[in-house]
């Protein structure tokens, strides 16, 4: 759209009955240079719907139509759009309607026949509503300022460039006291409170009038003299010129958020000055905040050295500490409040108890909000009553258990026992004529003997059995896992064992012994102080007898001992009484079917039990160490034997002699058996000594080394009962051995029993592939006889062929054949 010089482009809206008159003034107005667009209505409808539409310049309205009237007009363009100008242009109105018209919003009124002031009219209009419109939105913000500062929550007031209150704000009254009545007149120095630094106001005036704005807390007064903290801005206002006019002030009072601010950071300070370890962690459970006593704990807890990075020694304290309340969220959850005892244990093993509170906080919806823990080392009370514990537990003298601990071990041992149903022996050792040493030698060595006695005992027991201090000399030794209860005496040989050797305190030698009483759960009672009670009185039992020996509780067990001390007794004496005899069995050649050899067996000729086989008391003399003079005297014997037959007949039978484990391990053995060759002039060649598979494997570098012995001497072996122990092929090869004595187990079996005879096969081939010859025990029949001469045995021994013989009768025996 083309403009004019004026640049006036109009949109028109035109409220005009009569189309012609529209025209008219529109052609004016278009001839006065302005490019118009515009429209027509005549009804308040179509006026309505057009304003409705908007975006118009100005409205030209008739006064006077027949559907509708200029004043009606008037007031519903005021209605929809107080801001579009309104210009009457009518045919006549009169002094009265134009004063209406005016008084109702129009701008101006044009007589229809004079439209000269048109253009000008329509013009001023346009710019006195613009303005209006400018002043009315102006109003209209300066209202709503208005009353945002009178409903602000912050108190603001304005001073004149003097400093005197021109305006305060209802927050303001309410915060300080000081209402419009009691500022006028007044200046804000009326808020000065003596706490505030005068300072401060110097650098407020400075910075305000410079011209800036000023931030800042005051502590201020208010009119009752109470002071409050208050955030201030101070905005100076500018006239035109550059001039200060006015001061707008808006504070706010943040003494609340200061006190807890204040409150925190002395929190904060004891936080960090304590020596408890607290840390918070988040309502997930992630520590977010680990105090200063905390990160030294539990770096030191952590070995982490201070030449970690601090970030990195930071976040390994906080890990640590992420670890100390992880597995306390739920408890803390459940209970609120919970607290436990937890431990740490370094890289170095060295542990630090924590006792921990750990608490969760809920928000007021009683969600969890955070939890937080305080823990407290307690290493040092820990120790300490470790310390105690074991004062109370533990004899102060020798260390050992007391009779405290004692009980509660052996109510664990018992319940152990009674669960896997073995026997817990009870030990009671008193030691013989303590009174003696501690009267004698003094206080001082009786508690230096007594503690060496602890420690000997506790070298001698197994690392399982319990060892107490009962009280002044009495000892308690608790065995368990017994399955058998014959295994006691061999506990309480070691014991005696341990003291053969005297006791050295101070350069003395001091020989020590006890009387021992033992109980055996269950059978002796199924209580602690039942089984104590009556070990205590086994002990007394043994103590009666003149001490040095040990008594069961239980009758039918000391029946036993009883029997096995009479037998010891009497087996020392049958040595000096000649009551043991030797009785041969012989062993013949399957080869040339006549008799090469006997083995000498012993038998105790006893005055009143008659004949007693060796089994019966054999071991007896093996425990006692009795058998070193038996079996010397059987030794000596046997080559006497051989030496007489061989005078009454011409020639003797090689010699076989059984030797115990004792006499095998004997380092004088090959001197013994020298000296008896020597002594009673026997051919070496005539002796065979016999030894078992055990016997050779318990110690084989010593057991070489007597072998060799005894073949430099002449001597031949023969491995007894073989096939019965653990016997390796390797060690047969490597030893200087001459015979081995099939076991009477797998010869009893033949001829039927396939195994047996695979095993006779085989040991038959594998010794004569050693060069070793053969002799097969228990022969009680001719098949087996002749099976084992079909398996290429090379000698038997049995009942077949004779049962063992007094020497009396061995010549008749020896002239048998098989
Ligand atoms: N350390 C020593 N041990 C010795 C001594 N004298 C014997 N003993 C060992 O005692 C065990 C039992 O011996 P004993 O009761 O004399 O029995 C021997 C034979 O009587 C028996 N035998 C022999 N033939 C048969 C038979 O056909 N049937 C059968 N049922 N028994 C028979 O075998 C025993 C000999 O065995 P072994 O010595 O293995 O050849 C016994 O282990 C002896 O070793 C000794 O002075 N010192």
């Amino acid at each position: 759209m083309a403009r004019d010089a004026s640049g006036n482009s109009w949109k028109v809206l035109m409220l005009e009955d009569n189309e012609d008159d529209a025209l008219l003034i529109v052609n004016h107005l278009e001839t006065q240079g302005c490019e118009i667009s515009w429209d027509r209505v005549e009804t308040e409808k179509d006026l309505r719907q057009r304003i409705a539409d908007g975006g118009w310049d100005v409205v030209l309205s008739d006064h006077t139509m027949p559907l509708f009237d200029g004043a009606s007009a008037l007031r519903v363009v005021r209605e929809l759009d107080p801001d579009i100008p309104f210009v009457f242009v009518s045919g006549t109105l009169g002094e009265k309607a134009a004063v209406a018209a005016i008084k109702g919003g129009a701008q101006d009124f044009i007589v229809k026949h004079d439209l000269s002031r048109l253009t000008p009219a329509v013009e001023r209009a346009i710019a006195d509503q613009a303005l209006q419109k400018r002043h009315r939105l102006a109003q209209e913000v300066l209202r709503k300022l208005s009353q945002a500062v009178e409903q602000a929550a912050d108190s603001i007031f304005i001073t004149n460039r003097e400093g005197e209150f021109e305006y305060v704000n209802p927050a303001f009254e309410q915060l300080t006291g000081y209402g419009p009545a009691s500022t006028h007149g007044q200046t804000p120095a009326l808020l000065k409170s003596q706490d505030q630094d005068p300072s401060t106001y110097a650098e407020l005036w400075q910075t305000v009038l410079s011209k800036q704005v000023y931030r800042g807390t005051l502590i201020n007064r208010k009119q009752s003299g109470e002071t409050f903290f208050e955030e201030k801005v101070i905005t100076p206002l500018v006239n035109q010129d550059g001039q200060i006019t006015h001061f707008v002030s808006t504070g706010r009072d943040i003494t609340d958020r200061v006190q807890a601010d204040e409150d925190r950071t002395r929190l904060n300070a004891i936080l960090e000055a304590t020596t408890d370890v607290v840390a918070i962690a988040d309502a997930k459970g992630k520590v977010i905040y680990l105090n200063k006593a905390g990160h030294t704990l539990l770096a030191t807890a952590l070995n982490l050295t201070d030449d970690e990075p601090g970030k990195a020694r930071a976040e390994n304290a906080l890990n640590a500490a992420q670890q100390l309340i992880q597995g306390a969220l739920a408890q803390a959850e459940k209970h609120g409040v919970w607290e436990r005892e937890s431990m740490l244990e370094n890289a170095s093993g060295q542990h630090i108890y924590l006792h921990q509170v750990v608490m969760a906080h809920r928000d007021q919806s009683g969600r969890i909000a955070y939890y937080s823990t305080i823990a407290r080392n307690i290493s040092e009370r820990k120790q300490f009553e470790a310390q105690l514990q074991h004062q109370a537990t533990h004899d102060l003298l020798t260390g050992l258990a007391n009779r405290v601990l004692l009980a509660e071990q052996l109510q664990t041992e018992m319940n152990r026992a009674r669960q896997l149903k073995h026997l817990t022996a009870v030990i009671f050792l008193d030691m013989d004529n303590f009174k003696r040493v501690n009267d004698g030698l003094g206080h001082s060595i009786g508690d230096q003997l007594l503690q060496q006695i602890s420690v000997r005992l506790g070298r001698h027991i197994r690392p399982n059995d319990i060892l107490a201090r009962y009280g002044g000399d009495e000892f308690v030794i608790v065995a368990s896992d017994l399955t058998d209860a014959d295994t006691i005496p061999g506990i309480l040989d070691k014991v005696k064992r341990a003291f053969e050797q005297p006791v050295r305190i101070a350069g003395q030698d001091i020989f020590v012994s006890f009387s021992a009483g033992v109980a055996v759960y269950p059978d002796d009672g199924d209580s602690v102080e039942t089984l104590l009670r009556n070990a205590d009185s086994a002990m007394y039992q043994s103590k009666a007898i003149g001490g040095r020996s040990f008594r069961f509780y239980a009758p039918a067990m000391n029946e036993r001992q009883h029997r096995l001390l009479a037998l010891e007794s009497e087996l020392h004496r049958a040595l000096e009484r000649k009551e043991f005899v030797l009785h041969y069995q012989p062993q013949a050649s399957l080869r040339s079917g006549k008799v090469c050899g006997v083995e000498a067996l012993l038998r105790w000729n006893h005055s009143e039990r008659g004949l007693v086989a060796p089994n019966d008391f054999i071991p007896l003399l093996e425990e006692t160490g009795l058998i070193d003079d038996v079996g010397l005297w059987v030794l000596r014997q046997a080559c006497q034997d051989m030496r007489i037959l061989a005078a009454e007949h011409g020639h003797a039978p090689r010699v076989a002699v059984n030797l115990s484990a004792r006499q095998f391990s004997s380092q004088r053995l090959a001197e013994q058996v020298a000296g008896v060759l020597r002594d009673t002039g026997l051919p070496a060649e005539q002796l065979e000594l016999e030894i078992t598979e055990q016997m050779l494997i318990s110690d084989l570098e010593s057991s070489r080394a007597t072998l060799e012995s005894l073949r430099e001497l002449g001597v031949t072996v023969a491995i007894d009962d073989f096939g019965t122990g653990y016997c390796s092929l390797a060690y047969l090869k490597r030893l200087p051995l001459h015979v081995l004595k099939v076991d009477r187990t797998f010869v009893s079996g033949l001829p039927d029993d396939g195994n047996d005879l695979a095993i006779v096969e085989a040991i038959t081939l594998l010794a004569h592939k050693l060069d070793l010859q053969v002799v097969a025990e228990g022969v009680e029949t001719a098949a087996q006889l002749e099976t084992l001469r079909a398996l290429g045995c090379d000698m038997v021994q049995g009942y077949y062929l004779s049962k063992p013989v007094p020497l009396s009768t061995l010549a008749g025996a020896a002239t048998l054949t098989v």
